[in-house]
């Protein structure tokens, strides 16, 4: 018998102790692929000049052909090609893509078109249709752009205010009430999705080596993840500066992480609401919180902001600042990418190379993956942040006529070299349904730290080697490639970098005719968490019914199911007791939770209140 007990009762009052204690086998299973009808498949099937990037579909398929393999020919075709940006050091190569002038040319007016959609979504218009939304995350960093003064107003006030707030913590202007450090030295940044990614991407990337304020993370409703954070923290909790970050303000995940961290203040006698930071949308249930109980300060969400371009928002620059990082840098930089991405001359406009090249290598129904590959250890999370900004806007069911179109690009990466000695065996070899970004950052190291660690070769050097061998070695089997290069990792070739990757995405979005501004497929496994919670009080109500009963009542899972009239959810209900019975619960299963047929359950205690509820 498993006897499990312990301090979770259905609700707080009257507790009465109880005595008791098909066939069709692919080299590809989980690929689909479609009839060819892009432009892409037709213009590859016509061109002989560069590698196909798939190998599995006859129409594309056939041997490399010299051209492509001829060094000169390939020089002539990455100088052709280079993009350039002077001003933020930034360089894009697509040599490696092998698309074909012959493609280039008809797809010249898809992206006019999508150009246009871009143009009218700066101005103003409704590019999100679903929730009405104007989409403004450029207007970020150019207020002078946004439809009206009012949105300009706002957007300069908010940064103005992050500002201020920021330097009067660091300088301890503003200190926590009762820490003997006397000034904020830590800050915990409560958020999930958008309203995480950004903020930890940027703190890897741009974060000095001691920063003003250093940042942990609370980024799920794992119980063990928030007490390890809070636990890192000890002490130090008193001059902690917790950031709770959502634009809905009701994002489970978040609330409860905040919860979480209130106990952890109250149990350690601390105030939380002197050491509460909210960003969110004026008016969310998470804006009238802080402001009823209170909070040390609170900064606006924009409705036309979403979550996963929100890192130029107050949702990033707050937690940036507060780190010592230049924001207006960050700024700058995404301005003078906005301004680059904005030319309606597809090879002058890297966004737009980025999309092409993604249409190109996906067949724009996204058949190949997007491997992000940094070569450098502060943009580690560059692949994670592009995750969602990438799948999030582009994986969608129907196309902005209603069309069933399931488009998406998978991106996922790690970090080069380190994956060199993990999954690359399997890129340059393996299945081929991928195709690779390299990062590329120039400075290995600060002016006057480099050493030789061997004649005439550094430490980068290695590292400026294995990119190049590997992409070399990936284009020697037709493995396509792109590569991002930037002198060096700041705040503003970060800030461009973010702008690049949100524009090409808008620009893809656009030539695949989807709404990338929306995420209604994350509802559903939100409606179907809300649902296992809600059985799992209909349980507690059955097991307390149960077991207030003279003698007490066990139950099978059977029984259990009848009486809360879910015959068909006994699966989801034997998962509930298990894990409830993991868990301290007052709860006690007799047999063996191997054998579900087997099990007992009974609670350790009755509610009296809610059985007469
Ligand atoms: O900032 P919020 O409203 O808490 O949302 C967090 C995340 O949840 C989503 O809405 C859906 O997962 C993301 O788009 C968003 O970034």
């Amino acid at each position: 018998m498993a006897s499990i007990s312990g301090a979770f009762s259905p609700s707080s009052t009257l507790l009465r102790p109880r005595r008791h204690q098909s066939g069709v086998i692919s080299a590809f299973p989980l690929r689909r692929f479609r009839q060819p009808q892009s432009i892409a498949d037709l213009s590859r099937s016509s061109s002989p000049s560069y590698p196909s990037s798939s190998s599995n579909n006859s129409l594309k398929s056939g041997p490399a052909s010299p051209v492509e393999k001829d060094p000169i020919k390939l020089w002539n075709r990455y100088v052709d090609w280079l993009y350039q940006h002077k001003d933020l050091g930034l360089f894009l190569d697509v040599s490696r893509i092998g698309f074909t002038d012959e493609f280039v040319e008809k797809m010249e007016p898809k992206m006019q078109k999508a150009f246009n959609a871009m143009k009218e979504l700066e101005k103003g218009a409704i590019a999100n249709p679903d929730e009405s939304r104007m989409v403004g995350h450029y207007w970020l960093r150019s207020p002078h752009l946004t439809p009206n003064r009012y949105l300009k107003d706002q957007i300069e006030r908010t940064l103005d205010k992050i500002c201020e707030f920021a330097e009067a913590i660091i300088s301890a202007k503003i200190k926590p009430p009762s820490s003997p450090a006397g000034r904020f030295t830590q800050i915990l940044s409560v958020g999930i999705g958008g309203s995480a990614l950004g903020p930890q991407f940027v703190a890897e990337a741009l974060a000095p080596d001691n920063p003003p304020l250093k940042i942990r993370f609370i980024d799920n409703t794992d119980p063990a993840g928030i007490d390890h954070q809070v636990a890192q923290l000890g002490p130090e909790l008193a001059s902690t500066l917790v950031i709770v970050i959502s634009k809905s303000g009701g994002t489970p995940e978040t609330r409860n992480g905040l919860l979480e961290v209130q106990k952890a203040f109250r149990d350690a006698g601390l105030n939380f609401s002197k050491q509460g930071v909210a960003i969110t949308q004026e008016n969310s249930l998470l804006d009238n919180t802080a402001r009823i109980e209170g909070w040390l300060a609170r900064f606006p969400m924009f409705d036309w902001v979403g979550g996963r371009t929100s890192e130029m928002s107050a949702v990033g620059l707050l937690p940036a600042a507060l780190q010592g990082i230049d924001i207006r840098e960050m700024l700058a930089g995404a301005a003078l990418m906005d301004e680059a991405t904005r030319s309606t001359v597809v090879r002058n406009n890297p966004a737009a190379l980025l999309a092409m090249c993604w249409y190109w290598a996906s067949d724009g129904v996204g058949s190949k993956d997007m491997v992000v590959l940094p070569y450098k250890d502060s943009l580690l999370l560059f692949s994670r942040y592009l995750q969602q900004l990438v799948m999030e806007s582009l994986g969608k069911e129907l196309d902005l006529d209603g069309n069933r179109v399931n488009q998406g690009l998978t991106v996922y990466g790690n970090k080069g070299s380190t994956d060199q000695h993990a999954y690359i065996q399997q890129l340059r070899e393996g299945v081929h349904n991928f195709f690779v970004t390299f990062i590329e950052v120039l400075r290995d190291r600060p002016p006057g730290h480099d050493w030789e660690l061997e004649p005439g070769v550094t430490c980068g050097d290695y590292l400026f080697g294995m990119l190049h061998g590997t992409r070399s070695a990936l284009y020697s089997n037709d493995r396509e490639s792109i590569s991002v290069t930037v002198e060096e990792v700041t705040p503003r070739s970060v800030g461009a970098m973010v702008a690049l990757y949100e524009r090409a995405v808008g620009i893809y979005a656009a030539l695949v005719n989807i709404n990338a501004y929306h995420q209604p497929g994350v509802e559903a496994g939100k409606k179907a968490a809300g649902e296992v919670l809600a059985l799992q009080k209909r349980v507690l109500t059955v097991l307390n019914e149960a077991s207030c009963k003279e003698p007490v009542e066990p139950l099978t899972l059977d029984e259990i199911a009848d009486r809360c009239h879910a015959p068909e959810e006994i699966e989801m209900i034997y998962k509930i007791i298990q894990h409830m019975a993991a868990n301290d619960r007052a709860l006690i299963a007799e047999g063996s939770c191997g054998s579900p047929r087997s099990v007992k359950v009974f609670l350790g205690e009755c509610n009296i209140d809610e059985l007469y509820a």
